[in-house]
């Protein structure tokens, strides 16, 4: 089932359009990938699709109905979206920043109750952060802040779960463990999640479908082993690659071929210092 379906999309911050002329659909239960070269429209495009951002031109509609349409909470009940960075929550402390999630579900001038309390703290465990409970955000590491913004995003209980490079602080447990979580919502809860990241590798274990950006279109989408090839990143990131296959699950594999490193070089004698 098509869950969210763009037409037609183009929009411009100024002058200048940023996306031109964009059309996708996303299926119900998805893990989508949105990789390409910094500035080729990838935030905005998934601000468009959460309804953060309203196209200049074109529609995007959730289960066939204008997101326009859609009042703001009820919006918020469906799409979760953990940003690049949040610095508008820095001065709460992690858990009241969790239980901000709840917000959508709350009505006016409503409490929480204990479910919500019990979901918030569900999301804390799922993202280890439950020992940070009482910490105030603006005192964590990068990685940790990003954690908590991931539960806070899960305690909403979203059906589609928006993620713009989030695991981009993590270090390798941490950014494993994220994704593993959010596979297994994906596949045992139906979560639907769309994400941005530089990480062509992690995108290609995780994702279902990849969506390459070039200068504000789609340059190409499809299967990972369909869309990461070297003549595409060559194309668009106009850097050389080697792209072999991941040995555990024959998933593509990129290593970047650095120019420095294609040099022929003296070896270095160990203990002798470098001659500037
Ligand atoms: N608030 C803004 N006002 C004006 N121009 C903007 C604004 N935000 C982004 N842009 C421009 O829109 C274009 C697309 O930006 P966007 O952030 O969507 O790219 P991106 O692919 O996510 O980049 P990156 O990988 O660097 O995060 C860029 O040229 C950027 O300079």
């Amino acid at each position: 089932m098509v869950l969210l379906n763009l037409k037609n999309v183009s929009f411009r911050y100024d002058a200048n359009w940023v996306l031109r002329d964009l059309s996708c659909d996303v299926a119900q239960g998805e893990f989508l990938g949105i990789i390409g070269p910094n500035g080729s429209g990838k935030t905005t495009l998934l601000r468009i699709c959460s309804g953060i951002l309203v196209p200049g031109r074109g529609m995007v509609a959730l289960e066939g109905r204008d997101i326009r349409n859609i009042p703001r909470k009820a919006l918020a009940r469906t799409m979760a979206f953990v940003a690049q960075d949040s610095p508008e929550l820095f001065h709460f402390k992690v858990n009241e920043c969790v239980l901000m999630g709840r917000a959508p579900h709350l009505g006016r001038l409503q409490f929480e109750k204990e479910r919500d309390f019990a979901i918030t703290r569900q999301a804390m465990e799922a993202t280890g952060t439950l020992l940070l409970a009482s910490r105030n955000l603006a005192d964590l590491s990068g990685g940790e802040k990003k954690r908590v913004h991931i539960a806070r995003a899960l305690a909403q209980e979203p059906e589609i779960l928006f993620l713009d490079e989030s695991t981009a602080y993590l270090d390798m447990k941490h950014a494993t463990a994220i994704f593993d979580l959010l596979k297994a919502l994906n596949r045992d809860q139906g979560l639907t999640v769309i994400i941005v990241t530089h990480d062509i590798n992690t995108a290609a274990l995780y994702c279902d479908r990849l969506l390459m950006m070039h200068q504000g279109s789609i340059f190409a989408e499809g299967r990972p082993e369909e869309i990461i090839t070297e003549a595409n990143i060559r194309e668009v990131y106009e850097t050389r690659v080697t792209i072999d296959r991941n040995p555990e699950n024959g998933l593509p594999r990129i290593s970047l071929l650095p120019q420095s490193l294609s040099d022929p070089r003296k070896p270095v004698k160990a203990g002798a210092a470098p001659q500037l």
